[in-house]
């Protein structure tokens, strides 16, 4: 049990680190809280609850291995280097395609909820 714990300790300074010194890390954080908040006002249903939170945790966790593989990267190469270079932009291209598609859902499942809304208004 304390090895789990101490697990845990480690897990959450690893999420300590990125939301420090990730700006990326803190604005994806934001716009989920926003995103949660907009999904209650709109009421969404329980599937596009899943959807949203599937994407809001893929796009973190991307950025959370993004951020690890950049120091890792960082660590290993820290001279210039063009296959250290490709290593970074892959992985930022993971990040890219979650967020691209993160966007999509969101406007899938929102746009129409804000259509009727300001409609109505
Ligand atoms: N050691 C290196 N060798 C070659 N190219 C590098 C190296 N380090 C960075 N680069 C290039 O510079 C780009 C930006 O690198 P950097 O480490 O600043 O990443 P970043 O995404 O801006 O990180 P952060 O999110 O921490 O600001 C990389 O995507 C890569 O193309």
């Amino acid at each position: 049990m304390n090895k789990f714990i101490r697990s845990v300790g480690f897990a959450l300074k690893g999420l300590r680190y990125a939301f420090i010194t990730q700006l990326n890390f803190r604005i994806q954080t934001s716009a989920a809280c926003v995103v949660i908040a907009l999904g209650l006002y709109l009421n969404i249903n329980t599937q596009e609850w899943h959807w949203i939170n599937l994407c809001i945790a893929l796009v973190l966790v991307m950025e959370l291995f993004n951020t690890g593989i950049e120091a890792l990267v960082d660590l290993v190469s820290p001279q210039y280097n063009k296959l250290a270079g490709h290593v970074k932009d892959v992985s930022a291209a993971a990040v890219l395609i979650m967020a691209l598609f993160t966007l999509i859902t969101g406007i899938i499942i929102f746009a129409p909820k804000l259509l009727l809304l300001f409609h109505a208004a």
